[in-house]
């Protein structure tokens, strides 16, 4: 696992550089797609890089991580729709580019299979974008959920629902109560996982993320198990991280055959 601790513009440059180098290297590469407010800085420098600098995605392809239960079609809180406004439009991403799962399927569990499949079809996915919840959920991966995991519904908790309630208007009870998300296991499959932290809320979950024990109450923690692993966070999100400063060493002086 690499953790890197810089300003928040660095680490979407940064993000977006992974991304940018894999597609360059594949063009139709899978990308896995994060919502939430971790990776719209991301977002928004690939599609600089898209309308600036000739970044392609025509090839590419983009699944998503998780989704709502329940939210209708138009819902402007549906991640379907969050993805499409914050990134798919801006790189040029036909609808059938991209998939996520289908939190309106009238059987969830088939739709979590059918989910599975097309990400196996398309050959797994090469990088991950990840952010984390204060309680170190990953995708909607809430504490207790199996390390092994696959698509499956999970219930929010309440911790969930607050946190995400900024985007509902404050309401808490309008934020939906059920999700379709990728598992743990489904998320260990892709190939480099790249998650951003940013701000003192995520210092717990960041810290038990790179320094905790592997454990199912904080689900991020399996990330310490993945062969690719790279960790953006900022100083804030690093306050409770006991080797910050040789993480910032290891980074300041990382020689250049260990590539980026
Ligand atoms: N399902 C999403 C997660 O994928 C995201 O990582 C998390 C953190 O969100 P934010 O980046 O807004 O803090 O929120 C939601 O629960």
């Amino acid at each position: 696992m690499e953790v890197v601790i810089a300003p928040a513009d660095e680490l979407a440059v940064l993000a977006a550089g992974h991304v940018d180098r894999l597609l360059r290297r594949k063009p139709d590469a899978v990308i896995g797609l994060a919502t939430g407010s971790s990776p719209l800085k991301v977002y928004d420098e690939l599609a600089r890089r898209h309308a600036e600098e000739g970044l392609s995605f025509a090839r590419a392809r983009g699944f998503m991580l998780d989704e709502y239960v329940g939210l209708p079609a138009d819902h402007p809180e549906r991640y379907r729709t969050v993805i499409e406004k914050e990134i798919a439009s801006r790189v040029g991403w036909a609808p059938e580019q991209v998939q996520g799962p289908d939190g309106l399927a009238a059987d969830l569990p088939a739709a979590s299979r059918a989910y599975e499949q097309a990400i196996a079809a398309a050959g797994g996915v090469d990088v991950q974008i990840l952010g984390i919840g204060t309680d170190g959920h990953i995708a909607f991966n809430e504490p207790g959920s199996s390390l092994a995991s696959r698509t499956r519904v999970k219930t929010l908790t309440r911790q969930t629902r607050e946190d995400n309630a900024r985007f509902f208007g404050g309401d808490v009870d309008a934020v939906p109560t059920h999700c379709l998300t990728q598992g743990l296991g489904t998320i260990m499959d892709a190939r480099h996982l790249v998650l951003l932290a940013t701000g003192r809320q995520k210092a717990e979950a960041v810290h038990q993320l790179v320094e905790g024990p592997v454990s199912a109450m904080w689900p991020a923690t399996i990330m310490q198990m993945h062969p690719h692993a790279t960790v953006l966070v900022d100083d804030a999100a690093a306050g409770r991280l006991q080797l910050a400063d040789y993480y910032r060493e290891a980074y300041a002086s990382k020689p250049a055959w260990q590539g980026l």
